[in-house]
């Protein structure tokens, strides 16, 4: 059968989604005019508004959790709190998806809006095509299931031990004893806690207790674990444990995970997307690699820069003066980032400018398969030569913070 004459004669977009889907444009070459030029039109409508369904069907359906417009707003006596902003944004399922803010910038509110324990002012909270703002108390609680949650304070019963914790939803769930005990046998394996089942709350340390918690989330097998904080009450490396679980669980379970924190360390270990909140505003988001890569606002540059742990000497920060000194060695901190992490700036800059540098210490670090890395150098030479070295450095995209003359 022969093509709809006014579909082929429409825009470059319209001609290469009729090659795409095998029709062959007709007639080859078109000059639109009078009734030619309307179908041309309506042909782009026509196309537009397909390609924008298939858009919206595709995001609805591989986004777990959507985000949309959602506004919170706290009224404390005369006070209005605005704790959320037209806060927009998809976690799509199956991934990590990590929210990073200081403290007050409205992470928890945003993560309690996730299963309404927030209820937001106003927006849409989207869990697997569901709009929760829609439910009543009595759907929401049943739609709840499908949503596991662990805090920063695990939250325990302490008259319960380890496996009556875990089976406590499957018996609100009124499941049977003998399948209670199956589930329970399977998420103690889960988690590695075995031999700690008929062990109380009292008696684990925290990285077990949030175990034991991980567990109780995954009980009804939610679509969605939120974490509230998980790690923060947790010792450097029980917090790596328990994150390498989560991306573990994450990936054999192929379950979405949404977590809340005010570490970029967390974030760089195992999220595949970050957003950035402040003051109640979402004002970054993008994968980790390109966060950490490409960091576009100074409060994003400043977390990926709390990652890396560059103290200077301090013999150092006892010398150290903001006026030149007889030597006049510069001390400078340089952060890369992207291409320049990779690019042989460094000796670029001593041949081009006659200065001398002398690195005292540096770290470089991953995230997301990226490179980043931070610097402490002395600069030596004319200084003409070192302002123009500083600003070929920063021309290529490193970050430079002058210490001070040493
Ligand atoms: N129930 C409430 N009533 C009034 N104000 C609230 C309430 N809950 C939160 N807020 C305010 O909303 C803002 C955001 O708070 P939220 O707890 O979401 O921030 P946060 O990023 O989680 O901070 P933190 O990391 O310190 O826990 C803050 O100004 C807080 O004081």
């Amino acid at each position: 059968m022969k093509p709809p004459r006014c579909w082929l004669r429409g825009s470059p977009e319209s001609r290469s989604l009729s090659t795409l889907i095998g029709l062959t444009p007709w007639p080859p070459s078109g000059n639109f005019k009078g009734k030619g030029y309307i179908c041309q039109l309506a042909a782009d409508f026509i196309f537009h508004r397909t390609i924008y369904s298939a858009i919206e069907a595709y995001n609805s359906k591989n986004n777990m959790i959507r985000f949309l417009h959602i506004s919170k707003v706290f009224q404390q006596g005369s006070r209005v709190i605005n704790a959320l902003s037209d806060v927009n944004f998809h976690v799509p399922a199956g991934q990590i998806y990590g929210v990073i803010g200081s403290s007050g910038a409205g992470k928890s509110t945003l993560i309690r809006c996730a299963n309404m324990l927030e209820r937001p002012t106003s927006g849409q909270v989207l869990i697997d095509r569901q709009d929760l703002t829609k439910l009543s108390d009595w759907q929401l609680m049943k739609n709840r299931r499908q949503i596991g949650m662990i805090f920063q304070h695990f939250n325990l019963l302490s008259s319960r031990n380890v496996f009556d914790n875990i089976a406590l939803p499957l018996e609100l769930n009124n499941l049977p004893k003998a399948e209670i005990k199956k589930r329970v046998s399977e998420l103690l394996a889960l988690v590695g806690l075995i031999d700690k089942q008929y062990t109380y709350p009292i008696n684990l340390s925290g990285g077990q207790k949030q175990r034991v918690a991980i567990a109780r989330a995954l009980a009804n097998n939610p679509k969605i674990l939120l974490c509230d904080e998980a790690t923060s009450a947790l010792d450097p490396a029980t917090t790596r444990s328990i994150l390498k679980l989560l991306k573990d669980i994450n990936r054999r379970l192929g379950l979405t995970i949404l977590l809340i924190t005010h570490e970029m360390d967390v974030v760089k270990c195992i999220c595949d997307q970050v957003a950035i909140i402040d003051a109640g505003k979402l004002i970054e988001q993008n994968s980790v690699s390109e966060i950490f890569s490409h960091p576009q606002t100074p409060l994003a540059q400043q977390f990926i820069q709390s990652t890396l742990h560059l103290d200077i000497p301090d013999d150092y920060t006892q010398r150290i003066q903001m006026q030149p000194t007889t030597d006049n060695v510069l001390l400078l901190k340089l952060a890369f980032t992207g291409q320049s992490v990779n690019a042989p700036l460094i000796s670029q800059a001593v041949r081009k400018f006659d200065i001398d540098i002398s690195i005292l210490s540096s770290q470089i670090d991953y995230a997301g398969g990226v490179k980043f890395g931070v610097m402490l150098a002395e600069i030596h030479g004319l200084e003409q030569n070192r302002s123009a070295a500083i600003a070929f450095l920063q021309h290529h995209h490193v970050k430079i913070e002058v210490l001070g003359y040493v």
